[in-house]
């Protein structure tokens, strides 16, 4: 055969019609010759007795001698069937045996990808029918001409065929526009590709441009004159599923969630699926470092585990682990990002201008950037920087309870359906439930906020308290989260903090969490009298994993600072003033006052943030923004004991609060004052005002809608 289309030879699409082919929402196929290895009225004709008539008459239409309506009335007066032959027809001819090969498997690999698929032929529906269902087509999906009978006026039942329907749209040569066309007008498809076998069906398409790309099929009926013309000449629809969009996986990040979640993607890209939309390796960012005097990356690539930050737990054969953070990015379609949010600002400078057009993202990272202007939550980031789409992928899922593959339940928040569905596919599984949720800030705030919680929640354990203290931070935090989520961005839908992403993620890290666990040991140590910084515990207690919740606690509190807000967010703010040593753990059960007392800071660099200009996040040595080495540590007030002392005599005399709130549990219980003295959490701590009563020892009243607690 002469080469196809622009000269490339046969089986080479050119640019435009692969790309075409590639996002078809519809695609329409022609039937006899296209999907059927034959004419299927040929096949009728023949079982009739009267083939050779038939395709005599055939010939002649594709010669130009004869319309195509004479000839069809013409075919249907020489078969002059009855429905009961047609029945018997059907039978003798599975719809199975008369496919082409690798069809039906291309139509299912089309539909799991949620592209419509579309019959359009000159043939007639009581054939074509069969074939539609067994291709799971449904019947207002096809276009065919209708058979007319002859009614017998006693039984009711057709006898005789007497011709057929004029009025069909495909009973004329224009047909197979006409059909596009109406398509069109029903469905509001972005792209249309048809397939079919002849100059025919190429002209139909070029002249009503009905559907945007047209792809001449080969494997029956070969027609050079097609092979020429088309952009895009097969002989294999097999041809056709090979070239459908695989899409490349990356993944930014090494750590303990990145690890679990990747076990999810790369048993989904692994499996066999019918829409086959992954490539089955997936890359891992894994940042340059030697562990046990070796590099990690190459370790993770012969291990397959991650023995500094997800020990114990078998990551897929198909992840490879990359050290060049630009190599992972530059050829992959689909980006999960899922790093601490602290080195996110310094990724995405890193990645601007390298990232695929049309890549699509997706953060599991739960934390948030504070500029001048406002918050800058990870995917607002994405988006930004990287100039892409991102939606975010926020639940109750604690990593290792993951890697054991324990039910969890998490929402991807979106903007973009289609990505957000094609995310869905990447990360659901039977132990992963996942809902698609169109809020997706809600969902991010829900992520970052519910991690300060936690810190309170792991100082209610520290202090020795039981559940119902811890239930009365939870439902205070929850209502908190929702609130700063709504001041900040009031298109959040209250329904989200009621997800997986809100309620379920707070409960869960507020059961089991890191943040919760260092919280607690930082509380003991202090109630111990042997204080140890947070960064010390998270070092010794997650080796190498990182907390959040501190950070955010930071970066939350100068958002509730600049805005004085203090007396609205009185769990947040009580938990900030708690981890930077300006309050002692107990205050946590009196929040009230906890968030009037006034703190007083000694030296600069142990301020909360206070400007209008949030000082840089680098302030707290380790928790540099970026990759790039953090400068010169400052310590902060929650790292050094004497000064903590210092501020909160202060702050305790300031708040007029009595001594023995400051106190461990044990102590104050002696006094009578304790979590057992029967006031709880209402008022068991100090002379501070007590919580739940709604009156404050001094400061501004609240306001009706602030919190109970
Ligand atoms: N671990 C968990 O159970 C869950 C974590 N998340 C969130 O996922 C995000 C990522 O958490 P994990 O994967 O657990 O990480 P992780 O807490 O295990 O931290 C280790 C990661 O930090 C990276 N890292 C350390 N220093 C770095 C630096 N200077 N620059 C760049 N990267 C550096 C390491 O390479 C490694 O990828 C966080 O926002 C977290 O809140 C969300 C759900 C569950
Ligand atoms: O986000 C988490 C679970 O959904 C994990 O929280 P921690 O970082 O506190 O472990």
């Amino acid at each position: 055969m002469a080469p196809g289309h622009n000269g490339l030879p046969h089986g080479h699409p050119t640019e435009r019609s692969l790309s075409l082919w590639r996002k078809a929402d519809a695609v329409v196929f022609d039937v006899d010759g296209t999907i059927t290895t034959e004419y299927s009225l040929d096949l009728l004709a023949e079982f009739m007795g009267v083939r050779e008539q038939v395709k005599a008459l055939s010939k002649r239409v594709q010669e130009g001698t004869l319309s195509l309506e004479a000839a069809t009335a013409q075919k249907l007066s020489y078969i002059h069937c009855s429905p009961h032959d047609i029945k018997r027809f059907l039978q003798s001819h599975p719809p199975a045996s008369r496919l082409a090969p690798g069809v039906e498997s291309l139509i299912k690999t089309l539909q799991a990808r949620g592209v419509a698929v579309y019959l359009v032929g000159d043939g007639f529906r009581e054939l074509t029918l069969p074939l539609a269902a067994h291709l799971g087509i449904p019947k207002d999906r096809v276009f065919a001409n209708r058979m007319n009978w002859q009614w017998d006026d006693e039984t009711g039942e057709a006898t005789k065929l007497v011709g057929f329907d004029l009025k069909e749209p495909t009973a004329h040569r224009e047909g197979k526009p006409k059909a596009i066309a109406r398509i069109r007008q029903k469905h509001p498809y972005h792209t249309v590709a048809f397939v079919g076998k002849d100059m025919y069906d190429l002209h139909a398409v070029q002249s009503s441009r009905g559907a945007d790309v047209f792809i001449g099929y080969g494997g029956v009926m070969p027609r050079d004159d097609v092979a020429r013309a088309a952009e895009w000449y097969v002989t294999d629809h097999r041809e056709l599923a090979q070239a459908l969009a695989r899409y490349r996986v990356a993944i930014i990040g090494s750590g303990a969630w990145a690890c679990a979640a990747s076990r999810m993607v790369t048993q989904n890209t692994a499996e066999y699926d019918m829409a086959d939309e992954f490539l089955e390796e997936v890359t891992m960012w894994v940042r340059e470092e030697e562990f046990k005097g070796r590099s990690l990356a190459q370790t993770m690539n012969e291990t397959h585990e991650n023995t500094k930050y997800f020990p114990g737990y078998t990551l897929g054969r198909n992840l490879q682990a990359v050290t060049s953070l630009e190599q992972v990015v530059s050829d992959a379609d689909l980006l999960i990002f899922c790093l601490p949010h602290q080195y996110m600002l310094g990724v995405c400078q890193q990645l601007m201008g390298k990232v695929k057009p049309g890549a699509a993202a997706i953060s599991l990272i739960k934390g948030m950037r504070v500029q001048p202007e406002g918050p800058q939550l990870v995917s607002q980031m994405v988006r930004r920087y990287l100039n892409i789409d991102c939606c975010v992928l926020m639940g109750a899922n604690i990593a290792t309870d993951i890697a054991k593959e324990e039910l969890s339940e998490a929402v991807i928040g979106y903007q973009n359906l289609e990505h957000a569905e094609r995310f869905k596919k990447l990360f659901e599984r039977p132990y992963f439930r996942i809902t698609l949720l169109p809020d997706p800030i809600g969902a991010e705030m829900c992520g970052t906020l519910k991690n300060i919680v936690a810190l309170g929640a792991g100082m209610v354990d520290g202090l020795g308290m039981g559940p119902n203290t811890k239930a009365t931070i939870i439902r205070q935090g929850l209502s908190e989260m929702r609130d700063l989520s709504k001041a900040l961005y009031p298109g959040v839908h209250d329904q989200t903090f009621l997800e997986g992403c809100g309620v379920g993620d707070l409960v869960a890290t507020c059961a089991g969490g890191r943040n919760r666990l260092v919280a607690c040991a930082w509380t003991k140590a202090q109630l111990e009298g042997k204080p140890m910084s947070f960064e010390d515990l998270e070092a010794e207690i997650l080796k190498g994993q990182k907390l959040q919740g501190t950070l955010t606690s930071d970066e939350v509190q100068g958002i509730i600072k600049l805005r004085a807000w203090e007396t609205r967010f009185p769990l947040f703010t009580t938990i900030n003033r708690i981890i930077n040593g300006h309050l002692p753990p107990v205050f946590i059960t009196n929040i009230q006052a906890g968030c009037r007392v006034e703190v007083e800071h000694h030296e600069d660099h142990d301020e909360l943030p206070l400007s209008p200009a949030p000082p840089p996040l680098a302030k707290r040595g380790n928790t540099s923004s970026g990759p790039a080495p953090a400068p010169p540590p400052l310590p902060p007030l929650r790292h050094a004991r004497a000064a903590q002392q210092t501020v909160l005599a202060a702050a305790l005399a300031s708040a007029h609060v009595d001594t023995a709130a400051t106190q461990a549990p044990e102590a104050a219980q002696a006094q009578g004052q304790g979590p057992e003295s029967g006031q709880g959490v209402g008022g068991g701590v100090g002379a501070a005002p007590g919580l739940g009563t709604g009156s404050p020892g001094h400061g501004p009243k609240p306001a009706p809608s602030e919190a109970r607690v």
